[in-house]
């Protein structure tokens, strides 16, 4: 039976990225998903953002919703200080086994802890199962009708702390409209918006900023 795509990714990054070099992992993505098959990682144009502000953010503690291939994951990881973890959740778990290898290729397995199953059966468990009080950064890539009520529900359980940053992909492009109002408009955050294009593409997208005020 024929490959998924997923599957053709991993095979494009195990053919021409070094193992334990993260930068050639990205740029083994990046190539495939310009020059073979669109996927839909955040890319290199959304990605030096999301560095830049994980760089200036400088995370111990890091939640990614929405794993797919372990793009992203790679992204953050690779700029983590010693010590630093990144709990990452996805929902499918056929992405799930492809970004395992991903991350291991990368040689960041150490730093990243991939969870299999939905956000809001995890978000209300990190304290007791993962040993987490706060996050430092979350970036939110999951799915865009779970992004305003996880927010609501990591501020519930306490997950959100005085200057957490929280990051959200595709905010155009799918467009998450609820969330976008909610963070825009709420007294407990302070949002900008980073405007960019979808990866791999010409179509306006961008990533919102938003740090927790407490
Ligand atoms: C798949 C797709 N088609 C056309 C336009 C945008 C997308 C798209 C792009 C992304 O970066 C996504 N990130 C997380 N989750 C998504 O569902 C998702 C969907
Ligand atoms: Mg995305």
């Amino acid at each position: 039976t024929r490959s998924t795509r997923p599957q053709r990714l991993l095979k494009a990054v195990q053919k021409h990225a070094t193992r334990g070099d993260p930068q050639s992992v990205i740029s083994a993505i990046d190539h495939f998903c310009r020059h073979s098959e669109w996927a839909m990682n955040i890319g290199d144009e959304k990605g030096s953002i999301l560095d830049s502000v994980v760089s200036e953010v400088n995370p111990e503690k890091v939640l990614e919703l929405g794993t797919y291939c372990g793009y992203s994951t790679v992204r953050i990881a690779r700029l983590l200080p010693p010590g630093a973890r990144l709990i990452t959740l996805e929902f499918n778990a056929d992405y799930a086994a492809i970004a395992r290898q991903v991350i291991i290729w990368a040689g960041l397995e150490d730093k990243v802890q991939l969870v299999e199953g939905a956000s809001e059966d995890w978000i209300p468990r990190m304290k007791e199962h993962f040993g987490i009080e706060t996050f430092d950064f979350v970036f939110l890539d999951h799915w865009k009708d779970r992004y305003l009520p996880d927010t609501k529900l990591m501020e519930d359980c306490g997950l959100l702390r005085k200057g957490t940053v929280l990051l959200a992909d595709n905010v155009i492009c799918p467009g998450v409209p609820d969330y976008l109002a909610y963070v825009r408009n709420s007294l407990s955050y302070k949002s900008c918006y980073f405007k960019s294009h979808l990866e791999y593409t010409k179509a306006e997208d961008g990533l919102e900023k938003s740090v927790f005020l407490g």
